[in-house]
């Protein structure tokens, strides 16, 4: 009956003729609102009310016995009867509320999973993005890259390399760029170049290599050190361009500047510069050194009567002349129209200078053949000397020119030395006074 539970035995009266436990203290007390006792109430049935006498709530069950006018009741109170239930609804919530979190957690599980796959994916995708464009880059720029292991094995080269070598990729794979040596530089080179590549990681500048066919061809090249992530170190990569045209159109640039274009001879202002370095050379070497002007003889009457094309001509076969004449280590120089200038160094005697000049005169005085036309001209020099006349280019030049000057004077086709006090060249270009 449990700790509440009751059973009663009443009268139709409405008097408890019996009850358990506790009979003592309710016999004979009244129970005239029972439901069972109403007038009408079925025999038997079932309800709940909270007891009037100790005030429980109970669900009862009755069955009347009219034979004896009595009533057997039974009740079970509700907190008893609902205990098994509340324990199983407790049960449940607890079930349900940790299969709840279980799935919350599930869930926060996936979804965590599901962005670290998506991360990871777009991670991946952006690295084949760079990786494909770093190799379209490799395969289409039109600079040669080199990738080598530390010890120089080539990994890997690029079409470019391929187009400027001429070496295709399986050929230089597994070998070295000593491969590419064209023999231009020496050892002292390579040393300075990897001293620098290993205390700065870099190298940058101009190396002659050679081509598969043997030719040389000069690169601008920068290379660089690669890392991996801990910093240790793992390639070279190199990238290089072939600049021999650039280079030659330079040079063809500084040639142009400095040459005279007719006769491809040394201008007056190379010609200013080398008497320079040549003084600072002969006052260093404590020798001498002298310029000796030459300014054809009658030249204009063959430019006026044979044309300016035929004078062109013997102008070049003039220069060819004098070049034959001089030792290699002089210079010959047109300055002007008709107006040569040999630079002769280490000379320390004046007998060197007279056997020259001599020699220019005889070459010059030979008949020149131009075509359909055999032509005669000579010159006139005039000959100055380190130190003695003239300690600068300008003033040794121009001393010659005023010696030269006065070989003209004194009938052509001779040379003199300059003394002070000879007329100065722009006298000697002045108009002739006319009376
Ligand atoms: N063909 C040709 N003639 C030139 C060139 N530059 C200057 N000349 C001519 O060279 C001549 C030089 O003049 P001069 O030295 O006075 O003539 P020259 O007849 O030699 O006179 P002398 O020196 O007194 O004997 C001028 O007629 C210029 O026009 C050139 O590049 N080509």
């Amino acid at each position: 009956m449990g700790r509440q539970g009751v059973v009663l035995m009443v009268r139709d009266s409405a008097e408890i003729m019996a009850r358990a436990p506790d009979w003592r203290a309710y016999m004979g007390r009244s129970l005239p609102t029972a439901p069972y006792l109403a007038p009408g109430a079925p025999p038997q049935g079932n309800f709940q009310r909270v007891a009037l006498l100790d005030g429980v709530p109970r669900l009862y069950g009755y069955r009347k016995l009219p034979q004896y006018q009595l009533t057997f009741v039974a009740a079970l109170p509700q907190d008893e009867i609902l205990a098994g239930f509340q324990r199983q609804r407790q049960a449940t919530f607890a079930t349900i509320t940790a299969m709840s979190l279980l799935l919350v957690a599930m869930g926060w599980l996936i979804l965590r999973s599901v962005r670290a796959r998506d991360r990871a994916e777009r991670a991946l995708r952006d690295a084949n993005r760079e990786l494909s464009l770093a190799g379209s880059v490799f395969r289409h720029t039109m600079d040669a890259v080199m990738v080598t292991e530390m010890d120089g094995t080539i990994v890997s080269v690029n079409p470019a390399f391929t187009a400027i070598t001429g070496y295709e990729a399986a050929e230089v794979v597994g070998h070295t760029p000593r491969l590419l040596r064209s023999g231009r530089h020496d050892a002292d080179f390579y040393r300075a170049m990897f001293a620098q590549l290993g205390s700065t990681g870099h190298w940058r500048g101009e190396i002659w290599n050679r081509r598969k066919d043997g030719q040389s061809y000069l690169e601008w090249i920068s290379i660089s050190l690669v890392r991996d992530e801990r910093a240790k170190p793992l390639r070279y990569v190199s990238v290089s361009n072939d600049v021999t045209e650039l280079r030659a159109g330079d040079e063809h640039l500084r040639h142009l500047a400095f040459h005279d274009p007719l006769t491809g001879l040394p201008n007056r202002a190379l010609l200013l510069d080398r008497i320079g370095q040549g003084i600072s050379v002969a006052q260093r070497d404590g020798r001498g050194m002298g310029v000796m002007f030459i300014d054809l003889d009658r030249f204009k009457p063959i430019n006026d009567t044979l044309g300016h094309d035929v004078g062109d001509q013997l102008l070049q076969q003039v220069a060819q002349r004098l070049s034959h004449a001089v030792r290699h280590s002089d210079t010959v120089a047109r300055i002007g129209g008709d107006e040569f200038v040999i630079l002769l160094e280490q000379v320390d005697d004046g007998i060197t200078y007279v056997n020259l000049a001599e020699k220019v005169l005889s070459s010059l005085s030979r008949p020149m053949v131009l075509g359909p036309h055999t032509l005669e001209v000579g010159a006139s020099i005039g000959i100055a000397s380190y130190p003695g006349d003239g300690e600068e280019a300008a003033s040794l030049l121009k001393h010659a020119d005023a010696a030269m000057y006065v070989s003209k004077a004194s009938g052509r086709g001779a040379y003199h030395f300059y003394h002070p006090g000879m007329t100065a060249p722009s006298a000697r270009r002045e108009p002739p006074a006319t009376s």
